[in-house]
């Protein structure tokens, strides 16, 4: 017997499928015998006896699933962090658990009580005590392990379980002695499985094969080299001999009905702490800050997340929750990465979600002087929509001109220190370009719960009742937004494609030019070629606009109309010789409304108007939309993604499309200024103009 280790069970006397909470307890409810659990229950007891100790706590009617003690918490030394279950079916095991654990000299953590996890059955620490292997995905809450790490002071690796049969780590996941594990990797996602090939040398990991999975082959107790598990193929049973272990089968078929077995039966509650004397020394380690809205705005998540994600592990130091609505909490977090490419990675996504080096760590980011114009050094930082700071000479200073996808220029001089957002072809020999991640960080406005919920998606389209109304809601909103922006004299820039003018949004959005909505334009050859052909000639592509139905010939509409404006030489100058009375270029014109026509190379003509430079095209672009306060996107993905790439953060975006992945690349910014919606952008503007309608109507009547 090994002395030093002690098991905790509970025995099956309540025992049954009293409900469904996985999925193997589907069609299972009172199937499972009685008489066959216990005697099942007590083999596994006596063959854990004679290896090492076992403590009973007492089962508790009404508590079935209390036989699995693996879920009763996770248990360090002499702390344990007691399980939050998810589902309440299991809650109210919590007390019993609890109480077992103070009887028996325990320090009980309790995690806050919307913060599921489930103990053992989620946190698996690793055999030669180097870092706590953590699930989540279905039972427990990413969020919890943060604070495990900080109660436990243990370096903690995330696994996402993303097929719901393994809905507990344990049900896929058996760390073994001598650094082996015996593991099912379709259980988890591509990063998880990144991030244990990254841990586990190869010769190492134990693959279980699908059909030993379903039998709970991971769901095994350790003690030293033997392994007591449900019955397993031959195959499984020579690899695990092969690598010097003993395998102990012994029936659990009538706990597999409640989807458990041998290792959720048992909770090991002698584990020691092992001094991190196996830590690899290429793991490279930052300690970063997160401040804001971490857990309501889900920022410490997707942080974590990043980290995981990118085969990193974290340990959170310091982590100070904001207890009121709008207080905002703090964290202090060691990034580990087992390489420093891996880092970079992480550091880069972790820069966009702000997180920083301790200030006092970095004086000066690390720059590179550029050997050629227009080129930059190989490492160079890529710029966000995101404000920036880089520390120069032990301050902060922000980044001008912020963009994204820009190269950062620092010049210090006894004038001062700047630092600047600069395009690779604007880059000039001699320019110190930032490299690297170090000193720099991104202020990121702080997202309550309810502002992130507002920058979703609508669907209005094929959509019932409820997203209509969203979309009427959303275009309310934009629509008193806009009015404001209007008589506080700001500033709301349009891109707009031509599928504007073919669903019938001409007359709304010359509407919105000429009351005064819209302060600059910006579109390709299209937008303008059809607008005027629809002013002009009654279609657009050649379609009557009015009957809906194509006019013959008209498929050369759109080319007299360019060749008549290329007559005149401009637009404007065809409105001047009254060609052109109408539409949304017509209206742009007589309301000093200026506007910027970007050349493609689908461009038929073009029209004298539209700048075929593209580099002059995307400069003029940049200048009118300097100083915006809203962009409206409608229908035009070159555009709208041209312009997106050129708006900083802050600046309020509303995309209309009809395809939604457009909406989504367009407003997933990260930021809470964007808002995406996915509908017939005729549509759109039609109740825009009408809630605007609405929404002036009295001001108008009482002037
Ligand atoms: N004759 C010409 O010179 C000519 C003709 C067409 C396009 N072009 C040029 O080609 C470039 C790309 O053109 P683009 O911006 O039209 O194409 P694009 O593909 O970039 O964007 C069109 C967008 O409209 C969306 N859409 C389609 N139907 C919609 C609807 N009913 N409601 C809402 N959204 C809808 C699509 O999902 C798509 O995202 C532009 O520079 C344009 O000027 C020139
Ligand atoms: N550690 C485990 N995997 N425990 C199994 C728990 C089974 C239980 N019916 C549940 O769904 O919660």
């Amino acid at each position: 017997m090994t002395e030093t280790i002690r098991f905790l069970m509970c025995s099956p006397d309540h025992y049954d499928v009293d409900y469904v909470i996985n999925p193997w307890m589907e069609g299972n409810i009172h199937k499972s015998s009685q008489e066959k659990a216990r005697q099942q229950w007590q083999q596994l007891y006596h063959v854990l006896k004679d290896r090492a100790l076992v403590d009973l706590v007492p089962p508790e009617k009404g508590w079935p699933d209390m036989v699995f003690t693996a879920n009763a918490g996770l248990v360090l030394e002499k702390t344990v962090v007691l399980s939050r279950f998810l589902h309440k079916e299991r809650q109210g095991e919590e007390p019993y658990f609890k109480q077992w654990f103070e009887d028996n000299g325990f320090t009980v953590h309790e995690l806050p009580k919307d913060l599921p996890f489930e103990g053992a059955g989620d946190a698996l620490l690793d055999r030669e005590g180097r870092w706590l292997w953590a699930g989540y995905g279905f039972r427990t809450e990413l969020d919890s392990h943060p604070l495990i790490a900080k109660w436990l002071d243990i370096e903690v690796l995330s696994l996402r379980l993303i097929d719901e049969r393994f809905y507990h780590l344990d049900t896929c996941f058996c760390p073994l002695s001598g650094g082996y594990l015996l593991y099912y990797p379709d259980a988890f996602d591509a990063y998880s499985n990144r991030l244990i090939e990254l841990k586990i040398p190869e010769e190492k990991r134990i693959i279980v094969e699908e059909a030993d999975a379903v039998n709970f082959a991971c769901n095994a107790v350790n003690i030293g080299q033997v392994i007591v598990m449900n019955k397993i193929s031959d195959d499984l049973q020579y690899k695990l001999a092969s690598k010097g272990f003993e395998v102990v089968q012994t029936p659990l078929t009538e706990f597999l009905k409640a989807g458990g077995a041998a290792k959720c039966l048992t909770l090991r509650t002698t584990e020691p702490l092992i001094p991190d004397h196996h830590a690899n020394v290429t793991i490279e380690s930052r300690i970063l800050q997160l401040e804001g809205h971490l857990l309501d705005a889900g920022i410490m998540n997707k942080a974590l997340d990043v980290v995981v994600g990118n085969g990193g592990s974290f340990k959170v130091l310091n982590f100070t929750l904001g207890i009121e609505r709008q207080s905002t909490s703090s964290a202090e977090v060691r990034v580990s990465a087992p390489s420093h490419e891996v880092m970079e990675e992480i550091m880069v996504q972790l820069i966009d979600l702000g997180a920083a080096a301790r200030p006092q760590e970095i004086c000066d980011v690390n720059t590179a002087v550029v050997a050629q114009d227009g080129v930059a050094p190989d490492d160079f930082y890529v710029s966000t929509i995101y404000p920036t700071e880089v520390r120069v000479n032990c301050e902060w200073v922000r980044v001008e001109n912020q963009r994204m996808d820009a190269a950062i220029v620092v010049t210090e001089s006894p004038e001062g220190k700047t630092a600047k957002c600069t395009l690779l072809r604007d880059l000039k020999a001699g320019d110190r370009v930032m490299v690297g991640v170090e000193g720099i960080r991104t202020i990121r406005q702080a997202e309550s719960r309810e502002q992130r919920n507002s920058t979703q998606e609508f669907t209005f389209m094929g959509a019932g009742v409820s997203s209509e109304r969203r979309v009427e809601l959303t275009v309310e909103q934009i629509a008193w937004e806009m009015r404001q922006i209007r008589d506080q004299g700001g500033k709301v820039v349009v891109t707009a494609g031509p599928v504007v003018i073919h669903t019938g949004g001409a007359q709304h959005l010359s509407r919105l030019i000429r009351d005064g909505y819209v302060h600059a334009l910006l579109g390709g050859n299209a937008i303008a070629v059809h607008d005027m052909e629809q002013a002009i000639m009654g279609t657009s592509l050649g379609v009557d606009m009015q009957k809906g139905i194509p006019v013959r010939g008209g498929h050369r509409h759109h080319l007299k109309i360019i060749n008549l404006i290329r007559r005149h030489g401009s637009i404007a100058k065809a409105v001047s010789a009254g060609v052109l009375t109408k539409g949304v270029m017509y209206e742009c014109v007589k309301n000093n409304v200026p506007f910027s026509l970007a050349g493609s190379i689908r461009d038929d003509g073009p029209l004298p108007d539209t700048e075929m430079d593209l580099i002059k095209s995307q400069e003029e672009y940049s200048r009118l939309i300097q100083g915006a306060d809203m962009i409206l996107m409608l229908s035009s993905m070159l555009h709208s993604i041209g312009v997106g790439n050129m708006t900083p953060a802050g600046v309020k975006m509303v995309c209309v499309d009809i395809n939604p992945a457009v909406v989504t690349k367009l407003s997933d910014r990260g930021s809470v200024e964007s808002v995406g919606i996915v509908t017939d952008v005729g549509l759109f503007l039609s109740l825009l103009t009408q809630q605007l309608d609405k929404l002036t109507r009295p001001l108008v009547e009482t002037v």
